[in-house]
Order: C-alpha cells, then structure tokens, then sequence
C-alpha cells in the first residue's frame, strides 16, 4: 500500500475493494447526495418560477383576450349603430334629392352669410343640414373624421322651420360635437371601449345652450383614446386623417372636429382643451379654436378621465372654419340660461366694449419660449402676425415667457400626471390600448425606481435632459402635501408670469401654437415638447385662441437645414418636416384669464387684414 493509501486508510484499515479508502467514498458519497439534493431543489425551485412565470404569463393572456372579446363585441355592436344612424340620413338624403354640387354651394357660404340666410328664411334648416350631411359623408369616407351621424338633426331641423320666428342667433347652423361631448341616450366613451353602452341621461350643458339658440347638433367626430394625445385615434373608431395629406394626422384631441372643419364639411365645432387640443388641430388644419379660461364656458357634461384634477382645468370652446364662427357662437353660448343650466359658469355676457375698442394695443410676441424650438414656418407665421398687427396701430414688443423650461416637467407634466398616471392607467387596463399610447402606459405601469431609472437612460440615449425630466414628472407627487406644495408652486408661477406680463404693459401675446406644423401619423408621441407652446397657457388658465396665418413655403422646409439637430426629438422634427409644403399654420393669440374678447378683437383685426391682403 502506497503512502497515498495510507493516508486516507480508515482507522480500522477497511478499504471498499477498489483501493480506495472508505472514509473517503463516505464523503463523496454525501457531497454526492447533497448536489443531488440540490440540484433537485434548485430544478423544483426553477420549475415552480418557470411555472409561476407561465401562470402570470397565461393569466394576463387570457385576461387580455377576455378584455379583447368583451370590448370588442361593444365596439361591434356600436360600429352597428353608427352605420345604422348613417343610414337613416342617407335615406332621408336620398329622398330630399338635394345633388352634391348643390350641397358645396350651401357650404361654401361663409358663416356671417349663412346665419343671414338663415335668418331672412332665404335658406331652411332642412336645407342647410342636409348640405352639411353630404359633405360631412363624403370626408369622413376619406377622413374617417366623424363618428357618428345624428338622425334625430332633421326633426329638429324641422322644428326650426315651422317656427314663425326664428328660434335664435344660431338658428338652423349645424354643429359637429366632438363625442366627449355628452348626448342624453348617447354613450361618450373617449375613444375607450368599456366606456361604451354607458348611457347619458341628459345633454352636456354646452349643448343644451346651443340648442335653444337654434343650433342643430348633426355629427360627432373622433377623438384619441383617453383625449391625451395630439392626434386622433381609438380602438372604437379607428384614425382620423388629416384634410391636406392623409399620412398626416390632424392633430388632437379635437381631430376629428378639425379635419370634418378643414375639409369644409362643419361650419361650426365644439371641443375641449386641457393641454391644447383646441388648438393644436385647429393649427394643424387651418381652423379657428378659442380655449375658454376655465370657468367661461360649462364643461358639465363633458366626458374625460381628468376629472379630479383640478389644478390644470380642462376647457370647453368652438372651432370653425371661419373666425365668425368662433365668435357668434362664443358671445351667444354665454346666455342666461347657460349660467343657470351650470352656476359654477363664471355669468360673465359678451364684453361687446373690450372686443370693439379701439384703443391701441400693446402686444407680446415670441417665436421661442425656451422650452421647443420652433420650426421656420410657425416662426415666420409669428412674424407675418406681429407685421401686420404692427401696421394696424398697435406696439408690438419682443417678451420672453419666463420659467416654461421648469413649468412644462414641473407643473404640466407632474400635475396632470399627479397620481402616477393611476386614473389614465385603470381605465386603459380594462380596454384594447392603441400602440401611440402603449409607451405612456408603461411608464405608468412600472414601479417609480424603474421609471427613474428608464428615464436617466431614455435621457442618456436621447441626449435630452427635457425628455428625461417630463419621464420623471409624475414621480414626484406622494402625498397631500405633496399636492399641497404643487398647487402652491402653481400659484407661485403664475404670479411670476403675470408680473412679467405686467412688466411690459402687455394687453395681449401672439406665439407659435405648436413647435411644428401637422406631425405624421403616429408620430405625435415622439415629439411630447413640441406641445409646451399651449401646455403653458394651460398651466397659467389664461384665454388664447389659434388662427391660421400662412402655409407652409418650400423656403420654409429649405431652412430646416438650420434647425437644431442635437436631441431625438430635433432629428424627429427634422424628418416629420419634409413634405410638408402647403400645410396650414396657425398663431397663437393670448389673453388674460376672462379676456376672451379682446384675443378674439386681435384674432379678428388679424383676419380681417390678413384677408384683405390676400384679396389684393
Ligand atoms: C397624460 C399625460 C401624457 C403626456 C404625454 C405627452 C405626449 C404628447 C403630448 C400631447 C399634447 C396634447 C395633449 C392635449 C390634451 C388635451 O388638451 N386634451 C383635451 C381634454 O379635454
């Protein structure tokens, strides 16, 4: 025996037979067992993950298909009734004879000349609805802009006519009513499917106005599912297009009411706007859109999943393709009966003194505001305004927004986000989410450390510190102090705004609407700063209006050679750019909380002189 042998020789000096001593195989033979044993553990503890991860998995498959199947058989089943409402009108459209070169001669009237027809009985509403039908058909077929037909418009069309007197200022106008927009025995489901088959017992207070000054409610159009986004599309209705170029979108949340005004088929719109969807679509197609200081006009009745966040209130106001549009219905909504129908309506009438004054005005204007870089169209379209407000009289001066690069993340981003997104993210969990919204969602989803933890990368990648800071807003809010110091800071900022304002005497301030003009489709999402420029009046609830001032030239697209190319979102804005020759872009016209008519005395001034130089 070898000295190898001997060393590991049992006391007893046994050996198994195989030259091996047996306190060696003992050992080996638990080492053995025990890496059995736990490799054993470890598979059973792998298997019962693996099994644990595939229940999850399958779990959440088949809570998505179940979610899938129950939203989808209400969305059949209201696509059955919108097309069964369509064909209600197109039968009556049928029998009324009226050609489609006749309906384009009703519809090219000018809203002023429309309401005088209307008024002297040279036109019946009868006749004036089923025009706008026609039209409105024929572009949602393109479009895919409105979302419903209302059958019900012709009795009250009809109703109209037999009065003897004519039943108000907007009598016989159609109107097209964005569907959150609620209709007694209608759903308003803002674009998510299980809020469908909800049915409203009564009409948005907004619409109960407009109906008793004659106006006939005869469409609803499309939305974006959640109304969060500055394009329009849903799982419902599907994507609406814009008017000029189909691979564009027409903006949002109000996009369908400015592509169904953009394409000339609605003369008269309503919409809502909590971060700019007035005025963004309304920019996008080249309409007007007046967003109403937060207690102007009624918002009872109005469908969105910002209720309870009432630091960054949501408005209501009219679009149209004409500035008289906006104006009539504005000054007439605010009647009697709107603020008795909704008494938390601050009971301000048409201040007809502040709109007609002469007196020169002092005005702010800026193509930057230090947040988003504008592109040379929207920047040229600020300067044609401040021309030509300049030559009408009044004293035109540079001012600098002040604070927007901390307001955007601080106060818009965090506030309306201010619960972590729970209210968007409940709502979303229960329906089929549009791909544009799915990356909102998961930052919603995720826990705060790994959305903190997202958006240092996202920042890093990006190499945008603004992104990373509007990814991080809504972490930031944990309790009701927390609310507390929000609403504070919002004050605070508000006071430092108008202290600037007040600094230079200022009556009113033009700006770009949006850094861009119309974003293709889908795209919206990518560029989220491109929207600070109504995000900040939003912030501040002060009234502001979007008109169209020019189009798009190729010098324009020409001189993004110059526009920044550092972050993702400039290169994003640079690409979207091209082509866009021809598309509409719109100005900004800015006015203190409550001073709707003097933004709508520069919007009208504007026009009026805009108009006449083209005509020369
Ligand atoms: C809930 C916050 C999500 C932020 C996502 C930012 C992405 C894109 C910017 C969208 C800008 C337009 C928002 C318009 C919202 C609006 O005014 N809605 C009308 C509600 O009545």
């Amino acid at each position: 025996m070898g000295a190898r042998s001997y060393l590991f020789q049992p006391r007893d000096g046994r050996t198994d037979g195989h030259d091996k001593p047996i306190v060696s195989l003992v050992k080996h033979r638990f080492v053995f067992r025990t890496q059995m044993k736990m490799t054993g553990n470890s598979r059973k503890i792998l298997a019962f993950g693996a099994g644990a991860i595939l229940t999850i998995i399958f779990v959440k498959r088949v809570k998505k298909w179940y979610i899938e199947y129950q939203v989808g058989k209400k969305i059949q089943r209201k696509i059955q009734h919108c097309e069964a409402a369509r064909a209600e009108v197109e039968e009556v459209l049928r029998e009324c004879g009226m050609t489609l070169n006749q309906a384009k001669t009703i519809v090219a009237l000018p809203f002023m000349e429309l309401q005088r027809q209307l008024q002297n009985g040279s036109l019946y509403a009868v006749q004036v609805l089923h025009a706008y039908q026609i039209m409105a058909l024929e572009a949602t077929d393109r479009l895919n802009c409105v979302t419903e037909c209302l059958p019900d418009a012709e009795a009250i069309a009809q109703s109209l006519d037999r009065l003897d007197k004519k039943g108000g200022p907007l009598h016989g106008i159609p109107v097209s009513l964005k569907e959150s927009f609620e209709l007694a025995g209608n759903d308003s489901s803002c674009g998510l499917g299980h809020w469908l088959e909800n049915y409203k017992s009564q009409d948005a207070v907004i619409i109960q106005v407009l109906k008793d000054l004659g106006a006939v409610p005869f469409v609803r159009t499309n939305l974006p599912e959640t109304l969060m986004l500055g394009e329009t599309n849903n799982p419902i209705f599907g994507r609406t297009l814009h008017p000029v170029d189909p691979r564009r979108t027409p903006g949002g949340s109000s996009g369908g009411e400015a592509a169904l005004i953009g394409a000339g088929a609605s003369v008269l719109g309503f919409g809502s706007d909590i971060g700019g969807s007035i005025r963004i679509p309304s920019h996008f197609c080249g309409c007007y859109g007046l967003k109403t200081t937060g207690e102007r006009m009624s918002r009872k009745g109005t469908a969105s999943l910002s209720k309870g966040q009432t630091l960054v209130s949501g408005t209501v106001g009219p679009m149209s393709r004409d500035f008289d549009g906006i104006l009539e219905s504005f000054k007439h909504c605010l009647s009697d009966l709107h603020f008795a129908l909704d008494p938390q309506v601050a009971p301000l009438k048409f201040n007809d003194s502040m709109f007609n004054s002469k007196k020169p005005l002092r005005i702010g204007f800026y193509a930057y505001d230090g947040y988003s870089r504008a592109v040379p169209a929207c920047e040229r379209a600020v300067l044609i305004a401040k021309d030509t407000l300049e030559q009408q009289g009044h004293t035109l001066v540079a001012f600098t927004p002040p604070g927007v690069i901390d307001a955007i993340p601080d106060l818009y981003m965090k506030t309306i986000q201010g619960d972590h997104g729970k209210q968007f993210l409940l709502q979303l969990q229960k329906d089929i989410v549009i791909p544009e919204l799915a990356r909102i969602k998961l930052c919603w989803s995720i826990p705060g450390w790994m959305l903190w933890l997202l958006s240092w990368i996202v920042q890093a990648v990006a190499k945008d510190p603004q992104l990373g800071r509007a990814l991080r807003a809504p972490l930031q809010l944990r309790s009701i102090y927390g609310w507390f110091q929000q609403a504070l800071q919002l004050q605070e900022f508000k006071d430092k705004f108008l202290a600037a304002w007040r600094e230079q005497k200022l009556d009113a301030v033009i700006c770009p609407v949006v850094a861009t003009v119309a974003l293709p489709n889908s795209e919206t999402v990518n560029v989220p700063s491109a929207f600070s420029y109504t995000m900040l009046y939003n912030i501040l609830n002060y009234s502001a209006g979007s008109m169209p001032v020019t189009r798009v030239t190729s010098d324009d697209v020409c001189n993004m050679a110059k526009y920044p190319n550092k972050t993702s979102e400039n290169k994003c804005v640079i690409k979207y750019m091209q082509g866009t020759e021809g598309l509409p872009v719109n100005v900004q016209v800015v006015g203190l909380p409550y001073q709707e008519e003097l933004v709508l005395r520069v919007m009208s001034e504007l026009d009026k002189s805009l108009k006449a130089e083209q005509e020369s």
